[in-house]
């Protein structure tokens, strides 16, 4: 690949000055107002603007979601888009909690129509824009500065008039944007704003809500944040002024830079389910709301069934989202490679036996997971796709799975070889093996396969076994065996030759209590070379003791191990 030729063609971004900054000192305690601009900014970035029915899918969600704020059309843009802000009023569908916002530019023809939008609504917002930038008072509209607050002012006006003239009883609101605010001279976008709210008259009662977008994200998040700080400092009226930001995604910064901003002052935030919206999206409200949620701040929003979420999004807007988006992905809660699962596996294991030592849910206790920033339950996926398997894993990865999916805890020495196993096949296919892959391959190689009747013979030589017994023991927590079933399994045994040196449990103790369950038991056995593993289950301990040793002794004829053949006959 050549090296790169084209950055004399760009230059820095000029930040403002603001050396006596104090929102880097300060920290979010409190969810913003929430705007979600999915039916707007979301829409008209799509390849196929939404049909009525997936704009009606798309706001009962975010209704259900708890969104209080939604923008829900340019009512001028298309005849969709006007009907659809029609069906909602005329079909009673807004909650009356809910306020809806329509869009328009500061153009007179198009206000009357888009306030007519409104007609019979109880409660809306009207949003004018224009760009306040001067790239585009030079270039687009080919204006000064005056006019270009004049145009903001004429759009605010015509909103007055045309609200009080068509909507009679409706709780009207009003929102601004100077558009391209963060390429704005900072003392303009004031200017303008404050023409504005000279008309509007805010007051007790009577709101404006200033909304400043980043149309397209130019600068690092922090210059964002300053000119956040600075302009909440300098804009009159505060209590009557709601600060907003619309921060875009271009530079891949969005979310900084809206945490940031909100740091920094600002109330109320505008963005798209999983950051849908024009380019590289507008800021992602998922990715917002649940970094409130992992820091212990309610984000007021129901992110509980995540994955219906991204489904609807994804049907509505017919747009993939991206495997590794933040909390919704769907791999972000996988972990494939083998030391993040040895983490991940201790951390549930301490999770339980903690929850199981207070006498609560585990859902009662404080996340405390390596690798996982959030439960997977809070945000309704569940911890069976936690750990999946690869030739990036280890033994930990394997041993989750065998716990997870096969209600199997391996001992130590046996996940490390079970494991060795699964490692080469995963080199030799190159892909990920399933659990029911795993399950089949850990009976393959360890479950005896001979028929059940058939007896051990009396071996000619010791065999010395140890058994692990899955599940802990019902008077043992710890994993130590009561004495008198060392004994029961002692005497099984040793008539066949096989003298059982140590017994003790693997896994939790509410397995051991579970009637419907068969008893399960790993054997280490010495037939005088190396030790080898067999595995087996049966209706009661014993039958299950016997039945790993058995396979123990055919995994060892098969390996050649020395004196196989004197341990089972045929
Ligand atoms: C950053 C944002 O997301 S802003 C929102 C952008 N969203 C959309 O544009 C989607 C909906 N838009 C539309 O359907 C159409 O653009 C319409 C119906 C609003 C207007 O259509 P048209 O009248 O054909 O104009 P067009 O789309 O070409 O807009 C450009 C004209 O509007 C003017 N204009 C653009 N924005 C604004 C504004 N905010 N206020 C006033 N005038 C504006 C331009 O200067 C240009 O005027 P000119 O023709 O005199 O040079
Ligand atoms: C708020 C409007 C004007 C917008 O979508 C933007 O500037 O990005
Ligand atoms: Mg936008």
């Amino acid at each position: 690949m050549k090296a790169d030729r084209s950055s004399h063609r760009y230059q820095a971004f000029v930040p403002m000055v603001l050396p006596d900054r104090t929102w880097p000192d300060r920290t979010l305690t409190a969810p913003p107002r929430w705007l979600s601009t999915d039916l707007r900014d979301g829409n008209q970035a799509l390849v196929n603007p939404m049909t009525p029915a997936r704009k009606l899918a798309m706001f009962e969600l975010l209704v259900e979601m708890g969104y209080k704020e939604i923008e829900v059309g340019f009512p001028v843009a298309s005849q969709d888009e006007y009907d659809f802000v029609r069906m909602l009023i005329e079909q009673d569908r807004i909650p009356d909690d809910v306020r809806i916002t329509v869009m328009s530019q500061a153009r007179d023809e198009l206000i009357r129509r888009t306030v007519e939008s409104l007609r019979g609504a109880r409660s809306a917002v009207v949003h004018v824009y224009n760009a306040t930038a001067p790239l585009f008072r030079d270039l687009v509209f080919g204006i000064g500065r005056q006019e270009c607050v004049d145009l903001a002012v004429q759009g605010t006006a015509a909103v007055m008039r045309y609200g009080e003239r068509l909507l009679g009883d409706c709780d009207l609101g009003y929102q601004y944007s100077p558009e391209l605010f963060n390429e704005t001279e900072p003392d303009f976008a004031v200017e303008v704003c404050e023409a504005v709210m000279d008309l509007w008259q805010p007051g007790p009662g009577r709101e404006i809500v200033l909304n400043f977008p980043a149309t397209v994200e130019r600068s690092t998040p922090n210059v964002f944040a300053d000119q956040i700080e600075w302009l909440d400092r300098n804009l009159s009226r505060p209590e009557y002024r709601c600060l907003s930001i619309h921060p875009h995604n271009d530079r891949g910064t969005g979310v900084a830079a809206t945490e940031l901003a909100m740091m920094a002052g600002a109330k109320r935030v505008e963005g798209c389910l999983f950051g849908g919206g024009e380019r590289a999206g507008n800021v992602c409200l998922v990715t917002l709301g649940l970094n409130m949620l992992t820091h212990g701040i309610d984000p007021g929003i129901d992110f509980s069934d995540l994955d219906r979420v991204r489904r609807t999004v994804e049907y509505c807007s017919e747009l993939p989202v991206s495997p590794r988006h933040p909390y919704g992905g769907d791999l972000v809660f996988t972990a494939f490679s083998g030391s993040h699962q040895d983490a991940i596996k201790k951390g549930f294991a301490a999770l339980e036996a903690e929850a199981a030592a207070a006498g609560q849910s585990v859902r009662d206790r404080m996340w405390r997971m390596p690798y996982l920033p959030i439960a997977p339950e809070d945000v309704g996926r569940s911890y069976e796709a936690v750990v999946r398997i690869n030739s990036q894993s280890g033994k930990g990865g394997v041993a989750y799975v065998m716990s997870a999916w096969h209600g199997l805890d391996l001992p130590r020495d046996l996940q490390i070889e079970f494991a060795r196993t699964v490692q080469s096949v995963a080199d030799a296919t190159g892909a990920e093996i399933t659990p029911d892959r795993i399950g089949r391959l850990f009976e393959q190689e360890y479950l005896s396969t001979a028929d059940e009747t058939r007896q051990l013979a009396v071996s000619r030589v010791p065999v010395f076994a140890e058994l692990f017994v899955d599940g802990a023991g019902p008077a043992s927590a710890d994993g130590a065996v009561r004495a008198d079933e060392i004994a029961s399994l002692r005497e099984t045994l040793q008539p066949w030759g096989v003298e059982v040196r140590d017994v003790r449990h693997t896994g939790p103790e509410s397995k051991s209590h579970d009637p419907e369950r068969e008893a399960a038991v790993y054997a280490r056995c010495d037939f005088g070379g190396e030790p080898v593993w067999g595995f087996g289950r049966g209706p009661d301990l014993h039958a299950a003791a016997f039945s790993a040793v058995r396979a123990a002794a055919a995994r060892a004829r098969e390996t050649a191990v020395e004196l196989a053949e004197a341990v089972e006959r045929h």
